[in-house]
């Protein structure tokens, strides 16, 4: 490294805190809170840090500008991503969201682009709403379990837009079941830490029965399960009639009307595959956020459910048609994403060329993370940032003024901006409108304190590895009216 360095150019490196002689910032890079810490660095060092340990480089971008300026304008070397030996070991390499900028990266997005586009997406509103509906009567029926229910809103919601296929009961729907194993051992698995195949690729050519190579035996299982959701869903939806559009029929479509050229069989295969996977985990932390912030400000809540009621009356539920006159829901929606970003650093990024950037040298290579955490507790751009404060998006006649979707810094950066955001944005803000239309969400009423009581600071609800989640807590969930339970026990014709 030190001759390519000396070949191209003399420049420093951006600005590096001190670390170990030997072991650099590792430190840094395994500290607990990862978010505060480079939140502390990003306060010391400015709009970009530098920290490198066994050879890696780690670029942190701490603001909105120097992030478009990299991810964006100079998108051609900064797209890539880094590689986890589990992941191409558990076959999870058909998910692009990991793949290596190329040929391959880009027909899979091509493709996915193609069936989550608003276009595309607003064919699926019916379902979205169906599917919202039936998680408000579990949530009637059993409003402990709010945050298990979750999962089953998303994954219903996503076998039936992807392979129009209506999930079974918990743990009876075979198809479902295996796809949430094969997500939860991808999310274990690329947890630092959890495999030293990740940092040390090659001890992926040692046969598994070696002390130390349990991963293989792992990694083998995961890869039967990631085979058994790509080829038979996709079969059984395409063989299936049916007059309800789905991703697998649109897809097949458009390729047999020769929309698609130069794609191998297996790919819109692999792109339905992974959408539960590349659904799940971010979109349950945005949940959980709403929640948690939710139960922390009951005069919010009240706010919206005041503008929900005055626009769309309590005889019905909010629509996505609704929701340009629902200013305060939609600054609550955007806050929440803001207060807490589900993805702190967004999926790392890395770089294919060595680059200067103001001065400082970027190295091929680097793993460049947008700080997002920092980014949205810019006090120059958000006032009190840790404040719960929806007015920051409207102007001061009460109308929005946060910009669009891709103004959204939770959904990432650049050429890898979330392919799914079109879809993530509808779904979850019918969501919070439903429930805010018809529940209150509120302490537990029984004066027992939970952890989130415990807490110096709400902040520290959220743990983060690489998306954020809460820790366990309880709440209150109730109707507002009689009104709300007929609702939401109406069945829509
Ligand atoms: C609120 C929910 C969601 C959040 C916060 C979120 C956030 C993100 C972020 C931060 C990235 C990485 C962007 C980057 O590298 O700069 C990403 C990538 C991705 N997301 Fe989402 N996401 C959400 C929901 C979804 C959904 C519902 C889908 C699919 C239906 C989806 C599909 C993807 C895909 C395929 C990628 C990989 C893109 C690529 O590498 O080219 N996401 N998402």
């Amino acid at each position: 490294f030190r001759t390519r360095r000396k070949r191209l150019s003399p420049a420093p490196y951006p600005p590096t805190p001190p670390g170990h002689f030997l072991l650099g910032n590792l430190r840094d890079i395994q500290h607990k809170t990862l978010r505060y810490h480079y939140d502390e660095l990003a306060k010391t060092y400015g709009e970009i840090f530098h920290i490198s340990a066994l050879g890696q480089h780690i670029i942190v971008l701490n603001t909105e500008e120097a992030a478009y300026e990299l991810f964006t304008r100079r998108s051609a070397i900064y797209s890539d991503r880094p590689q986890f030996a589990m992941v191409d070991l558990m076959g999870w390499d058909i998910n692009f969201g990991f793949m290596k900028y190329g040929e391959r990266w880009r027909a899979h997005r091509r493709l996915f682009q193609q069936v989550m586009n608003p276009q595309t997406v607003s064919k699926f509103r019916h379902v979205q709403a169906e599917k919202i509906q039936e998680y408000l009567r579990r949530l009637l029926d059993d409003p402990e379990n709010f945050s298990e229910h979750v999962e089953r809103l998303l994954g219903s919601l996503v076998m039936k837009i992807v392979y129009n296929h209506e999930m079974g009961e918990h743990g009876k729907d075979a198809q479902f079941d295996a796809t949430l194993v094969a997500t939860q051992n991808l999310s274990s698995a690329i947890l630092p830490g959890t495999w030293l195949v990740n940092s040390f690729p090659i001890l992926g050519n040692l046969p598994g029965w070696l002390p130390g190579c349990q991963f293989q035996a792992f990694a083998k299982r995961t890869r039967e399960i990631v085979d058994s959701i790509i080829e038979d869903p996709y079969e059984k939806a395409k063989n299936t009639i049916s007059s309800d559009p789905c991703l697998v029929m649109i897809l097949e479509n458009s390729i047999a009307a020769g929309g698609h050229k130069n794609i191998k069989e297996s790919y819109p295969k692999e792109i339905c595959a992974v959408a539960f996977t590349v659904t799940s985990e971010t979109s349950s932390t945005v949940i959980e956020a709403f929640y948690v912030a939710m139960r922390q400000n009951p005069d919010i809540q009240d706010k919206a459910y005041r503008e929900i009621m005055s626009v769309v009356g309590s005889e019905r539920l909010p629509g996505l048609s609704d929701r340009a006159a629902l200013p305060y829901v939609e600054a609550l929606y955007r806050e929440v994403f803001r207060w807490m970003p589900p993805v702190p650093f967004s999926l790392p990024h890395s770089s294919t060329a060595d680059d200067i950037y103001k001065g400082y040298f970027i190295p091929k290579g680097s793993i460049i993370l947008g700080n997002g955490w920092t980014m949205m507790n810019n006090e120059e751009k958000y006032t009190k940032p840790r404040q719960f404060m929806p007015e920051r998006f409207l102007t001061s006649e009460g109308r929005y003024n946060g910009g669009d979707i891709d103004s959204i810094i939770g959904f990432g950066f650049g050429r890898r901006i979330c392919a799914g955001r079109h879809f993530a944005d509808t779904t979850i803000w019918l969501l919070f409108a439903c429930i805010l239309a018809t529940l209150r969400i509120a302490k537990p009423e029984d004066g027992v304190l939970d952890e989130l009581d415990k807490l110096d600071s709400i902040d520290d609800a959220f743990v983060h590895a690489l998306v954020a989640h809460s820790i366990a807590f309880r709440c209150s969930i109730k109707p507002r009216s009689l009104d709300s339970v007929e609702v939401i026990r109406q069945i829509s014709e």
